[in-house]
């Protein structure tokens, strides 16, 4: 005889509401009945592991799903600890309230009030690690709400729960061995005793007959893409119509000291997609300030988060084995976006897509976590094995120093950041680059350039490589923008070598002999030399601010300069953002001990007038301009080019023929 029962609580509202509301995609309805399963299993485990004595032990401990594409019914079954009648009104019949939560609570164990723990999301806790082959069973169980399995009448018109409890003792001594739970989703439920259920030996049978707009969850493709994108790492067999789907599993909830290097291997190739195995594996089982297991992976190759992968950076977040969303970018800060990885915590409801404030609580919490967790394990590997460190930062530093940034990590971040040099072929370490310093220095030059070869031509380092002075090479803009910002490394001040003053270097001797044989000019001479500057900049006009002698080179004619500390590269960047590409207005500097610049005032003195003169001194303009790396009339550079090459081409001749 069916008895018919009314829902508690105004059902058919709460319904309306957690039908349409509460879940943004429907196809999470199967999410949660497998979770369920899965909590069956793990419950019956538990009793089992307690040496109770359960019913057809032989069975294996399995989720079967199958479609009966005919009749449009999909049904879900377990091979679980089952439910009696009395758990069926309770568990199906009244809305929010759990058995799963109940079960934790009669077995004494606590952990299922943790996600509401208060959480103080500004405290520096001591992360406190959980020890290896902690944890029962119970730990597993999924559900925690009691509202998971009424998602299933977003898909369905009809759901009909058989079930038969696995432990004989807890039904009603006159209670029929199994029972069917019936309901539409609207005010009532019906209850059924059954002398059997063909097909159910044990545990629960979910029939579902599926809406007329629901019935794309009859495909098995379908059925198998959302088994594999929730459900994969459950750790019960699911089979899809007696084909096992959930072929790997959760690795980052089993022992560390388990584990082998082919296990995480396997993992992250699984994971990413990636054919190469990972550069380095980060595991982390965390009992406070949160709990939480992480597998993260460093891989070997580098991609670009900050256009083609934009959106592809992030972890994949589970609860208790359940994904609640891929590339979850809250949990890691985007200069760790190269990390790949998943976190599974405990600290968090299923139903996380209505966030709340301690949902985010919980998500900042684990990021901080994570966060330490992977400086200290850089850090380690800077200071151990410091090949290891130089490659990891050749293939990922583009991103990880750009955590400069971080106002809690940058001086850490400092002395993790590694450079090229002038005076090292190998990456160097700011403390490095102090530990080598002249005796005296005080500052940590460095200048920005587009390669190292590029950086060794730029005129400002020929008075430091005379002198002996190192510098570094900044070969990404971000680099130079770090450097500003950090402004110092211990006592010493960062500073670009072409705002360096020109007396900034007097008290370091040579090193290296200037490389001009020439004589000095003549104080005749160099009243001329100062006049030619002034016609050298009536002949630029407003391309340059003045026009200097300089003695800070002296391998180049003349070199670039600006007046109000802004590099080059500064300079550029700030154009760049105002959408500007002229060439800046900067000082000329020239060199007098120079055999071009020499040439050029013997020229001068001929003719000052010379149309000679004037096309020479476009010429070192031009070069200079393209050194200081700009070059936006390549047409009209050519075009002077090739006029100079022409005269002189055909003074050689003159020459030859006289
Ligand atoms: N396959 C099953 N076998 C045994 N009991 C089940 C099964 N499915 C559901 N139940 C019982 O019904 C209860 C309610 O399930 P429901 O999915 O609504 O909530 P929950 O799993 O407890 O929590 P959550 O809302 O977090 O999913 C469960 O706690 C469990 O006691």
């Amino acid at each position: 005889m069916s008895s018919t029962y009314k829902f508690k609580a105004e059902t058919h509202k709460v319904l309306n509401i957690l039908t349409h509301s509460l879940y943004t995609n429907r196809e999470i309805f199967l999410r949660e009945l497998l979770s369920n399963a899965s909590d069956a299993l793990d419950k019956l485990r538990f009793k089992q592991n307690k040496g109770e004595s359960i019913l057809a032990p032989e069975l294996p401990l399995e989720i079967k799903i199958s479609t009966d594409k005919e009749s449009n019914i999909l049904t879900v079954q377990d091979t679980g600890i089952g439910m009696t009648k009395q758990e069926m009104q309770d568990n199906l019949g009244i809305i929010a309230k759990s058995g799963s939560e109940k079960f934790l609570k009669d077995i004494g164990d606590t952990s299922c009030d943790s996600g509401k723990q208060k959480i103080d999301p500004y405290a520096e806790e001591e992360i406190v690690e959980k020890q290896e082959g902690a944890g029962a069973d119970a730990s597993q169980i999924i559900g925690r709400f009691g509202i998971g399995f009424y998602s299933v009448f977003m898909v369905a018109d009809k759901v009909e729960v058989y079930s038969v409890p696995a432990i004989e003792s807890v039904k009603e001594e006159s209670e029929a061995k199994a029972h069917v739970w019936t309901s539409h989703g609207s005010d009532t439920f019906t209850i059924t005793p059954l002398e059997e259920v063909a097909g159910l030996v044990r545990g629960t049978m979910i029939k579902i007959y599926l809406k007329d707009d629901a019935k794309e969850f009859i495909e098995e493709y379908r059925l198998e893409n959302i088994i594999r994108r929730h459900s994969n790492f459950l750790p019960f067999s699911i089979l899809l119509n007696d084909k096992v789907i959930n072929t790997i599993s959760a690795l980052w909830r089993e022992p560390k000291f388990n584990i082998k290097k082919e296990q995480y291997d396997e993992f992250y190739k699984f994971l990413t997609y990636d054919t190469e195995n990972p550069f380095d594996v980060i595991h982390l089982s965390v009992d406070a300030p949160v709990q939480f297991n992480a597998l993260l992976f460093i891989p070997e190759k580098s991609e670009d988060y900050f256009l083609e992968q934009k959106d592809q950076w992030g972890l994949d977040l589970y609860v208790r084995r359940v994904l609640i969303e891929k590339n979850r970018q809250e949990l890691l800060p985007n200069y760790f976006a190269f990390v790949k990885g998943v976190v599974d915590t405990e600290d968090l409801p299923l139903n996380i897509s209505r966030e709340t404030l301690q949902e985010n609580i919980v998500l900042k919490k684990i990021s901080q976590t994570i966060v330490r967790q992977l400086m200290s394990h850089f850090e380690k590997m800077a200071a151990q094995d410091k090949e290891k460190y130089n490659t990891f930062w050749n293939k990922h530093g583009k991103y990880f120093k750009f955590a400069f940034n971080d106002f809690v990590y940058r001086d850490r971040v400092a002395k993790l950041m590694r450079f090229v040099s002038s005076g090292s072929e190998e990456l160097l370490s700011l403390e490095e680059y102090v530990s080598r310093m002249k005796a005296g220095q005080k500052d940590i030059w460095y200048v920005s350039a587009s390669s190292k070869e590029a950086a060794k031509l730029n005129p400002h380092m020929e008075r430091f490589t005379r002198k002996g002075l190192e510098v570094l090479y900044l070969l990404e803009p971000v680099e130079e923008i770090a450097l500003e910002s950090l402004q110092k490394f211990n006592e010493y001040t960062f500073k670009n070598i072409e705002t360096a003053d020109a007396r900034a270097l007097d008290d370091f001797a040579d090193v290296e002999k200037a490389e001009s044989d020439l004589p000095k000019l003549s104080d005749l001479e160099k009243t001329e030399f100062e006049q030619m500057l002034e016609r050298m900049k009536e002949v630029l006009g407003d391309k340059v601010k003045d026009v200097k002698s300089t003695d800070r080179l002296s391998g180049s004619p003349a070199c670039m300069a600006s007046q109000d500390g802004v590099s080059s590269t500064m300079e550029k960047l700030m154009r760049s953002f105002q959408k500007d590409d002229s060439i800046p207005q900067k000082v000329l500097e020239v060199n007098p001990d120079h055999a071009l610049i020499r040439s050029l005032l013997t020229i001068y003195k001929d003719d000052s007038r010379s149309g000679l003169f004037e096309e020479m001194v476009w010429g070192i303009f031009d070069n200079t301009v393209l050194l200081d790396g700009y070059m936006n009339d390549p047409f009209l550079m050519a075009q002077r080019s090739l006029k100079l090459m022409e005269k002189a081409g055909q003074w050689y001749a003159d020459l030859r023929n006289k």
